[in-house]
């Protein structure tokens, strides 16, 4: 994990050995994580693994347990006034039922010091979205898309998307990350967007930050981490080290060889073994395979 390199550019999000917990189970644990201004991140991780704790942490909704976050240098909970810089778009996006979304861009126009009331209606009128009918009434996938917008409208440095695009059918998911890299591109703004569609995050996140069980697995720019992972195919490994290898993420084997997906330490690789490039989504899919069920089946009273 390479969470506590030394940062950049200026931190548009940095925790620090940050942990949530709820009663004697930890939602986060020794979360030490730095999100640069202008990227694009993805927050991935299994069911349960903490991603929305994280958001809600970073909001200043919920009070760390221990260590810190801070959101352009200050602590959310302790200076609400950084509050005002970060859009938010929570999960399943909670938005006042009754409310029309007309109604809803005028409260925003209100609340917000800056506010986009342009951007917010010409983005509603290109989705069809009808303006006076109460948002309770709108399918799932509107909801969304009126919580991006006014989100959007907000006009924020960081814009935080808990799952933005799970209601959302295939064009309309496009769609929503079209408009939504549109609408960041000109303005630099950082985002950081929970998902559990690794194809869609792949297409549009340059910054990747996976959680499992409550812990940081990987975190980094996903050129640079691409380019430190590779798959090694070689005679049977038994555990003994490899040169150029920092660590071994998954391993498979078969009688006389071993298929290892390794992060690289930077030096020359031992040419003993053959080396293939990894896709984004299998390097994923690896670090969130890692020791997923071993709890469970414990907590369940079962073998694995
Ligand atoms: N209010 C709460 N009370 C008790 N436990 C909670 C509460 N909220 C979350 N948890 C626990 O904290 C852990 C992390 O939950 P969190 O919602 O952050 O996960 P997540 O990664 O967002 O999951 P998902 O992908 O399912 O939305 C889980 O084990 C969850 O059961």
């Amino acid at each position: 994990m390479n969470g506590s390199a030394a940062p950049q550019t200026p931190l548009a999000l940095e925790t620090d050995q940050l942990g949530k917990r709820y009663g004697d189970t930890w939602a986060l644990q020794d979360c030490s994580l730095h999100l640069p201004e202008g990227r694009i991140a993805a927050l991935v991780g299994p069911n349960g693994a903490g991603k929305s704790t994280l958001l809600h942490l970073s909001v200043g909704l919920l009070r760390p347990d221990a260590g810190d976050v801070r959101i352009f240098g200050e602590s959310p909970w302790a200076n609400t006034g950084v509050l005002s810089q970060i859009g938010f778009v929570a999960q399943d996006t909670p938005l006042y039922a009754d409310f029309s979304a007309a109604e809803l861009i005028t409260m925003g126009s209100k609340l917000n010091k800056t506010w986009d009331d342009v951007l917010a209606r010409t983005r509603l009128a290109q989705l069809g979205i009808p303006p006076d009918k109460p948002v309770g009434q709108l399918s799932g996938g509107q909801r969304a898309q009126v919580a991006l917008a006014l989100a959007l409208a907000k006009r924020p440095r960081l814009l935080l998307l808990d799952e933005p695009v799970a209601s959302l059918d295939p064009l309309a998911r496009r769609e929503f990350l079209q408009a939504l890299m549109g609408s960041v591109a000109d303005t630099g703004t950082t985002v950081l967007l929970s998902s559990h569609l690794l194809a869609d995050l792949e297409r549009v996140c340059d910054y990747l930050i996976v959680l499992n069980r409550a812990k940081v697995r990987l975190v980094g720019a996903v050129d640079d981490l691409v380019a430190e992972h590779c798959q090694l195919v070689g005679p049977r490994h038994d555990g003994q080290p490899i040169a150029g290898v920092a660590d071994v993420v998954r391993a498979s084997h078969t009688d006389r060889q071993s298929t290892l997906l390794v992060r690289t330490d930077g030096t020359p690789l031992d040419p003993a073994w053959a080396a293939h490039d990894i896709p984004l989504e299998d390097l994923i899919l690896a670090y969130l395979a890692d020791g997923q069920t071993q709890g469970s089946h414990e907590a369940w009273g079962v073998t694995a």
